[in-house]
């Protein structure tokens, strides 16, 4: 009985030690305590499939039961509601932190497969207002951001960056307590994996591992003949992930009914659980629970 009482005691003393770090640590560290694992999702060039990756990412990672965040990092073409259907904006609460302190907290809206996101997107009545802001409030803002939403427990936070090494892509590579690395997206094109040197190179420059490397829009399948083709060339993610010494994860193909997907707010994935690109995505998870050492 004693001993019970004890260990109970020296639990809460541990718990409360735990806190106080956390706090220490700052009101990152503080919000996002509960994440066990945080990725963010890289690219050089703009519109090579980030958030199509991302969305369908979090999306395979749920459907195998584990429960995920996205925080959509892009201030200026935030990207990540509007494709899992999502057009609200985010509850506001006023939380009682301590005695006479009341602190306004965001909840994460909920996607209809189960998915906390937060985006800049969300925060607006109007999802059309631009985002003015430039350098120094860009970072406060994001950081201010993640550090005021209630993320609560979860086993993946997904960061969707913008595209290129900007003030946003930065922030997230400095300031995200405990990153677990990147995952870098491309697509064949050598125009888009030239630009993504330069991502890969930031990431290293700051220490931020480097997971692996998938390659977007690789091929496609004729619908008539059901051939291969490769549109935008061969092998270039490959020689990419090869030359840059990061773990090629896979060719992800051309889906047809993709931009129909993202339209409607439907993650391919859950749409298309029998197609190529679910089948690629599924082999990317693996490959992320092997780097993580989950499996
Ligand atoms: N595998 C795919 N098959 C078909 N279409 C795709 C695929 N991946 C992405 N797309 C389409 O390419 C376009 C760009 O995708 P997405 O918005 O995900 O790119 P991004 O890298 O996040 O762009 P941004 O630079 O704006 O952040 C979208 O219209 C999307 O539907």
């Amino acid at each position: 009985m004693n001993a019970d009482i004890e260990r109970e005691q020296f639990e809460a003393m541990k718990s409360k030690v735990r806190e106080e770090a956390l706090k220490a640590k700052g009101p990152m560290a503080m919000a996002l305590k509960d994440i066990r694992h945080k990725i963010a999702i890289l690219s050089g060039k703009g519109g090579v499939g980030k958030t199509v990756v991302t969305v369908n990412l979090a999306s395979a990672l749920k459907k195998k039961g584990y429960e995920v965040c996205i925080f959509d990092a892009d201030l200026h073409g935030p990207a990540v509601p509007k494709a899992l259907g999502l057009y609200g904006r985010m509850d506001v609460v006023s939380e009682h932190d301590h005695p006479g302190h009341h602190d306004l907290r965001f909840n994460p809206l909920l996607s209809s497969n189960g998915i906390k996101v937060v985006s800049v997107a969300s925060m607006w009545a109007s999802q059309d207002q631009p985002i003015m802001w430039k350098g120094a409030h860009k970072m406060r803002a994001i950081r201010q951001l993640i550090a005021s939403v209630n993320w609560g427990r979860a086993d993946f936070l997904l960061v969707d960056l913008p595209p290129g090494t900007g003030d946003e892509v930065q922030t997230v590579m400095r300031s995200i307590p405990k990153l677990d690395g990147m995952i870098v997206v491309t697509t064949p094109q050598g125009l888009s994996t030239m630009v993504c040197t330069r991502a890969i190179s930031a990431a290293r420059e700051l220490e931020v591992p480097l997971l692996g490397l998938v390659e977007n829009m690789s091929w496609l399948k004729c619908p008539s003949c059901a051939t291969e083709m490769y549109p935008f060339g061969k092998g270039q993610g490959e020689k990419l992930a090869r030359l840059m010494e990061i773990p090629f994860w896979g060719k992800i193909p051309i889906e047809l009914e993709m931009g129909e997907c993202v339209d409607e707010g439907v993650p391919f994935v859950d749409e298309k659980p029998d197609s190529d690109f679910s089948k690629a995505m599924d082999k990317i998870v693996s490959k992320l629970m092997e780097s993580l050492g989950e499996n």
